[in-house]
């Protein structure tokens, strides 16, 4: 009977979530399995092409000729059918197609510039007369299908093995080791044969000995002092010994290899409770979502640890999901020192070859426990007990770009797939999910109070408004006097430059020109550096000007505030203090974050000065001081989101002060003082905020009262922009029901990159049509991206600018 298999084809201008049907060659029957790659030929021309298998049948759908597959490129699934099946879930949630889910679940390593090798793992007969004497297959030149449904047979027999490498040689990293062949007394034989005066040959004679008693053969690397390399393949000659190959893992983390683990910390009794109310959960194998509120400081940290051993315990496995992780070493570093070689850790600061080697170690089951930024959220463990989402405000765990997932979302799916409870944590809930909570979708847990009744710390509003006159260049003298006292008292001080909704840019004092991105409808930021003008979104770059390009006067000034600034700025007022910058400039090298993160842990910096990247997560006692420059530059900005972003980023910061034994005080410089965002983060008030917010949301009709959708076009012509976006309204406007339509409209940077921009923002409760139509759209708009347009989806968007 002909075996079917359903393929989901990686064509982008021709995508559709409808798998084709082909037939799976006779010699592949028993090897094609769904999560499998395959190539096929496609379409007119019959090209050949990359597709998934996504379901096998007996029949086929499609009543025409059948085509074959040609070839496979994996000897096993790479993915499987719980990923496979989320991909499917993915797809339909976000309007991205399905290949485009995939293809982001799937590690870079899988796709990139590789070839592959089978290699045998197991020598006998059948296998010896395939390779031969060669190491190793080169996939490509595997031309007969009998063959390659044979090593297929193999691969899942576990005889051979499938390896990439990367085409520019970053191959699986191999270490050798040496292999004893001989047991003690044919050694003592050898060794009876060689002359008294060989020292050396006795010696190894010797040592092969012991070796082949012990459970693990040495390393080459570990023995070369002592035996030279000729010495040794003279032994090899003679059949005493032999080299192995053994692959081995990039170790993103080699510091931490030999650490003691850190043993769990006796709980307070308000931990107590959550650790009991989530193990309840694990051992239930219930899907409960739980929402963890607890304050800055009071210890979420040691609760998830403690959850995660309980996951284990129960025999399961655990997924952590932390904000892009560059920013937070220390969480890493305290699972990593919790839990050891059992931790896989996931983010984009590791290179290709470290992420695939964590990403296979995850899937042969070596790491039980993922650490990872949002794209973790789709590693391939199983049996997960546990799932828990740290900081789970950070709007970074939403993709900009396709598919726009939330790995909120995802995660919650995963959790009602394998009936594990999910723990969302944070000292400042989303909206969305404290909402929730209130309506019991979610359970609400809290850790009200800091570890060992530490106070929260006091926190003072400086109106800059009225204290013009004792300003110095950025500082109030309260903040510049606090600090000095910290210098003083030798304790540290955290600095925030709010960056949001802000930016240095050139501007003219006579005419008021204010130089632009002539790509891009955006004023151009000053970057001192490399004392140029960029563009932030397309990356043009050009030198300042002297004099303005506008009047020829030459009072053409820098506005804004830079962290280099900042730092002159302290250099000057402060010459004494020793100051660690941390901003997109100074992290850009790999390991950079990290790095300066221990030095100001180990005391060798008294301010450390950043951007919104320091103010979440740092745990260091000597911190006293947090000083927050500029707190309301994003209060401006026309996003509804804006009051609850500045009071999140306050009460995140503000949270680094005083978590020891030493008291923690805050000084906020603000021109907007009374704004209830910076009061009630004043007065430490989540509860008090979150009530007042959801009034207003309530009476602007914004999330979490209505679900949104953002709808953009784009064309390099405004006009045929704008006129494809007025006839997505009108279709739209059709299939709206009780839903709100807002535009279209330009977008607020109507101009990016040379192509014109415009939006439509729906808003809705319960919209099965709307939905629909949306998919419906999604459909046609590759016949649209053929005529030049864009066009994208985004589900609840965490900008609407
Ligand atoms: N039960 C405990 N006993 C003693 N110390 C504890 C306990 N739990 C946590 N700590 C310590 O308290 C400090 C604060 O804890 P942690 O960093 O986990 O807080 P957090 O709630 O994650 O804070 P934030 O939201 O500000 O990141 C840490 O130094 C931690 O080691
Ligand atoms: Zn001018
Ligand atoms: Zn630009």
């Amino acid at each position: 009977m002909a075996v079917i298999a359903k393929v989901i084809v990686d064509v982008p201008t021709m995508q559709t979530d409808q798998p084709y049907d082909y037939l799976v060659p006779e010699a592949l029957v028993q090897a094609v399995q769904p999560g499998m790659r395959v190539v096929v030929n496609f379409g007119k021309g019959s090209r050949e092409v990359v597709g998934m298998v996504v379901d096998l049948a007996d029949a086929a759908d499609f009543a025409g000729e059948l085509k074959s597959i040609k070839a496979v490129i994996d000897l096993a699934p790479v993915m499987n059918q719980e990923l496979l099946a989320l991909s499917k879930w993915l797809a339909a949630s976000t309007f991205a197609f399905w290949i485009t889910c995939i293809n982001t679940m799937l590690p870079a390593m899988l796709k990139a510039n590789m070839e592959k090798i089978i290699v045998p793992i197991v020598h006998n007969e059948a296998v010896d007369a395939m390779f031969g004497d060669q190491s190793g297959l080169l996939f490509d030149q595997i031309t007969d299908l009998a063959v390659m449904g044979q090593l297929m047979q193999w691969q899942q027999a576990g005889w051979v093995t499938t390896e990439y490498r990367l085409k520019k040689n970053q191959k699986v990293k191999k270490e050798t080791l040496i292999k004893p062949l001989l047991n003690r007394p044919a050694y003592q034989a050898a060794l009876a044969t060689v002359k008294k005066n060989a020292v050396k040959q006795r010696e190894l004679l010797e040592a092969l000995m012991q070796w082949q008693d012990d459970a693990d053969s040495p390393k080459l690397t570990s023995i070369n002092k002592r035996f030279s390399r000729p010495q040794l393949n003279a032994a090899q000659e003679k059949g005493w010994l032999a080299f192995e190959q053994r692959e081995i893992y990039r170790d993103p983390y080699p510091e931490m290899a030999n650490q003691a683990l850190t043993q769990p910390l006796t709980l307070t009794d308000s931990q107590a409770k959550v650790v009991a109310s989530v193990s309840a959960a694990i051992h239930a194998a219930s899907p409960t979502p739980f929402l963890l509120e607890g304050v800055t400081g009071s210890g979420k940290t040691e609760v998830y640890l403690q959850l995660m051993a309980e996951a284990l315990r129960a025999g399961k496995t655990a997924l952590m999901l932390v904000p892009e992780i560059a920013l937070t070493p220390q969480m890493v570093n305290r699972v990593r020192g919790r839990f050891g070689a059992a931790v896989a850790v996931l983010h984009s600061g590791l290179s290709d070859g470290e992420k695939y080697d964590e990403w296979r170690r995850i899937e042969r089951k070596e790491a039980s426990i993922v650490v990872g930024a949002r794209s973790a959220v789709f590693a391939p463990l199983e049996n997960i007990g546990l799932l828990i989402m740290d900081e789970e405000h950070e709007t970074s765990y939403k993709q900009e770009d396709n598919p726009r997932y939330h790995a909120r979302d995802v995660l919650l799916h995963r959790a009602r797939t394998h009936q594990a409870p999910v723990v969302l944590g944070s000292a400042t809930p989303s909206l969305e999910s404290r909402a929730r909570a209130q309506k019991g979708v979610y359970t609400l847990l809290s850790l009200p109070e800091r570890i060992n009744q530490q106070p929260l710390p006091d926190v003072h509003i400086i109106d800059m408004r009225q204290a013009v006159e004792s300003i110095q260049g950025d500082f109030s003298k309260e903040l510049l006097d606090a600090l000095q006292m910290r210098l003083e008292r030798h304790e540290q001080s955290v600095l925030l430059l709010n960056r949001r909704g802000y930016s240095s840019f050139v501007m003219c004092r006579e005419c008021g020109f204010v130089k632009t991105c002539p790509n891009c409808d955006i004023s151009l930021t000053l970057h001192m550096d490399s004392h140029t003008l960029k563009c932030h979104y397309c990356g043009h770059e050009e030198p300042i000007p002297n004099v303005c390009p506008n009047c020829g006067s030459k009072k053409i000034r820098y506005y804004g505030t830079g962290t280099q600034k900042i730092e002159e700025q302290l250099a000057q007022y402060l010459p004494q203090a020793r100051v660690l910058r941390m901003d997109v400039d100074t992290t850009k090298k790999k390991g950079a974050h990290a790095r300066m993160l221990k030095q100001f842990g180990e005391q060798k910096a008294d301010i450390l000065l950043g951007t919104q990247m320091i103010a979440k997560g740092l745990d260091f006692p000597n911190v006293t001081l947090v000083g927050v420059i500029n707190a309301d530059t994003a209060l401006g900005l026309p996003d509804f989101r804006a009051s609850e972003r500045t009071f999140q980023l306050l009460t995140q910061v503000s949270g680094r002060a005083g978590r020891a034994d030493k008291p923690g005080h805050v000084i906020v410089q603000t021109y907007n003082p009374d704004h209830y965002a910076i009061q009630f983060a004043r007065m430490h008030d989540y509860e008090g905020f979150y009530r007042q917010e959801m009034q207003l949301r309530h009476q602007g009709d914004y999330p979490p009262y209505y679900y949104t959708v953002k709808v953009t076009v784009s064309h390099e012509d405004a006009n045929q922009a704008a006129k494809a976006a007025f006839s997505l309204g009108k279709q739209l406007q059709g299939a709206l029901g009780s839903a709100i339509m807002l535009g279209p409209t330009p977008g607020a940077i109507a101009r990016l990159k040379n192509r014109y921009y415009y939006q439509i923002v729906l808003k809705y409760k319960h919209e099965d049509r709307l939905l629909e139509m949306l998919h419906l759209m999604r459909d046609e708009t590759q016949k649209s991206a053929r005529q030049g347009f864009t066009i994208a989806f985004d589900r609840e968007p965490q900008s609407f600018i």
